[in-house]
């Protein structure tokens, strides 16, 4: 099962994507998602000019000796760009062992844990009654959980809310960096508000999630969480930077609320006291920045062991590959919470076929051998990579913020 040919596709149907393709001597290929939002082509020098001119004429049976190879072997380990080199590869060769194996990827993993995979949907909007329509638009689409983000009085721009009522929101939506304001006592005295109104329109059942994008101090998040313990929220998301993964023992003495963390981090050991004081409740990091399926199902293991579940990241800015390798790990893994979707546009679709299905607030994982997911290399064409970035935040005097 000798590597053959291993190259790059990069292709923006509405948004940029990175893709790894990796062919054997068979013909067998397998592909992997490489993107890192906003820092797309970081990605692509790091896979062609350092790791697959050394993947040719290895096998690729040896996921796990390649992963060693490209993570101990990179003397600078872990970080988003690196890690998602290591991703796509891990990826792409999980998605050979399966197609070689004859089966679909969560069968190689060890089998079906659940019929379907529970999904939460994004619900946005510049007010709170704007956000509330959204949260009954996607409630009748059958879903039973819905992160709701609105527009905070005084405060122009919010991120995470999409620009105009009812599209998704493009987190990287300008060439260079736009900059945002931001004010958490504006913030703090709004937000539970919010849910509140759902909690009041939509009652107890629907699972409610929230995004603070790491805006908060922990004594900050900590207010936060008991404000909004009586609307019980499925969790409460990146309420801190999580670089000081203490922050969160000052947070867990004053709230019952759970906390999801990690779509920013890229290893388990980002994770290690988080999890073993049992300071969160929920790990968030995507196959495609987490190390892939080899490197992601020893942190959902390790969580595992502390009553904390999955919920990984899944929003537009990972690409259908990412998104069908997740819903194989996530027919399997035994501590299941639940996947992000933001639904890919029609466009985006096109170039990355795929087999996994949509339908009353779930995913239905697909029985075709490998992740399930392919790209059409010449759709791919027709969409020139253009720079985008992520913006950046400032406190109303100016001062660069967390976002
Ligand atoms: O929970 C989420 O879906 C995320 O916070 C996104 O809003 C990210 O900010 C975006 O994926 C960055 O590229
Ligand atoms: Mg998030």
């Amino acid at each position: 099962m000798k590597i053959s040919d291993a190259y790059v596709i990069v292709t923006s149907p509405g948004r940029n994507f990175v893709t790894l393709k990796i062919v054997t001597e068979s013909g067998t290929y397998g592909i992997g998602d490489a993107t890192l939002n906003g820092r797309e082509m970081a990605v692509v020098a790091y896979l062609e000019e350092h790791v697959l001119p050394a993947l040719i004429g290895r096998d690729a049976s040896r996921i796990e000796d390649i992963w060693h190879y490209l993570y101990r072997g990179a003397y600078w380990r872990r970080g988003p760009v690196t890690m998602a080199a290591v991703s796509a590869v891990d990826l792409a060769l999980w998605d050979i062992k399966a197609k070689a194996a004859g089966m679909p990827l969560y069968q190689l993993l060890g089998g079906k844990s659940r019929e379907r995979v529970m999904t939460y949907a994004h619900c946005t909007g510049k007010d709170i009654e704007g956000c509330l329509a959204e949260v009954e638009k996607h409630v009748k689409l059958g879903y039973r959980a819905v992160r709701v983000q609105s527009g905070v009085p005084g405060i122009p721009t919010i991120y995470g809310v999409a620009k105009r009522e009812g599209e998704r929101y493009e987190p990287a939506d300008s060439d260079l960096p736009a900059e945002h304001a931001w004010s958490t006592e504006k913030y703090l005295n709004h937000v539970p508000k919010l849910f509140a109104a759902v909690r009041e329109r939509f009652g107890d059942e629907l699972h409610v999630l929230h995004d603070v994008h790491h805006r908060l101090t922990p004594i900050e998040a900590a207010r936060l969480g008991k404000a909004v313990e009586p609307y019980h929220l499925f969790w409460l998301e990146d309420c801190v930077p999580a670089e000081n993964q203490e922050s969160f023992r000052l947070i867990r003495q004053h709230t019952t609320t759970p906390l999801a963390v990690g779509e920013v981090f890229n290893s388990i050991h980002d994770y290690r006291e988080l999890l073993e004081n049992q300071w969160i409740d929920y790990v968030r990091t995507p196959l495609s920045h987490g190390g892939g399926i080899t490197h992601v199902r020893r942190i959902a293991d390790l969580a595992a062991l502390y009553h904390v579940r999955t919920g990984f990241h899944g929003p537009t800015d990972l690409s259908p590959v990412c998104l069908g390798a997740a819903i194989h790990f996530d027919t399997w893994v035994p501590n299941f919470g639940i996947q992000e979707h933001m639904p890919h546009t029609a466009e985006t679709d096109a170039v990355f076929p795929h087999d996994y299905r949509f339908e009353d607030g779930h995913f239905l994982v697909g029985e075709a051998p490998g992740h399930g997911v392919d790209i059409d290399e010449a759709l791919a064409k027709q969409y020139p990579y253009k720079r985008a970035s992520l913006p950046v935040n400032r406190l109303e005097d100016g001062t660069l913020w967390h976002w």
